[in-house]
């Protein structure tokens, strides 16, 4: 079996920070999120089938941000007051706008995202998406696009995952589903959309 690794050996352009918000913090902006936003069920097309994508998601980002997502065009909710404050603090510990969030929701261990990169356009060539978890720990699961291997880590909620660099470009990740998690957990990418660098 792979090694789990929390923190260490994360290749190229990732980085892992446990506990960027406090435990509390983490549970209370859960519970929050999970009864104020509006969900969505989305579905997406693979060969010509129409499936519902196995979370729920939300799109939160300024008016005019436009953005698509598995080739289908977002529509964008309103920032929530409580996650002001976070997009400041990421905005100046990165130095970037981060004007748009994607909201995902894994009401439990059968809920689940497929391997992708997130390298739309908009996002340009070496985008820095910031990823906060809340809830229930997760794997998370990063793949090399050419040797395929393989990384797993633990997120935990109030950890901040960062991805930038190539890591868009070389690497692949995805969070498997796992039968035994019973408990929700939401994932929160903030985004930099149409400020290509
Ligand atoms: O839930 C996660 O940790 C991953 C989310 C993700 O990869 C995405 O929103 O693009
Ligand atoms: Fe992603």
């Amino acid at each position: 079996m792979r090694a789990v690794d929390k923190a260490r050996n994360l290749p190229s352009g990732f980085s892992y920070q446990a506990q960027a918000i406090s435990f509390d913090k983490s549970l209370a902006l859960y519970n929050v999120l999970l009864n104020s936003l509006a969900w969505q069920q989305n579905t997406i097309t693979l060969f010509g089938k129409t499936h519902q994508t196995p979370r729920l998601e939300r799109f939160i980002a300024d008016p005019d941000v436009h953005y698509s997502y598995s080739g289908k065009r977002l529509e964008n909710a309103p920032w929530p007051s409580v996650l002001l404050g976070i997009r400041q603090t990421l905005e100046r510990r990165f130095n970037i706008p981060f004007n748009a969030v994607l909201a995902n929701y894994y009401r439990n261990g059968q809920d689940s995202m497929g391997w992708h990169s997130d390298d739309e356009p908009e996002l340009g060539l070496t985008p820095i998406i910031a990823s906060l978890s809340l809830g229930a720990t997760r794997k998370f699961k990063i793949r090399h696009k050419v040797s395929l291997s393989v990384t797993d880590i633990l997120l935990e909620t109030g950890s901040l995952l960062v991805m930038q660099g190539d890591s868009q470009r070389d690497y692949q990740h995805a969070l498997p589903k796992q039968a035994k998690v019973t408990q929700g957990r939401i994932n929160l990418t903030f985004r930099s959309v149409g400020n290509t660098r």
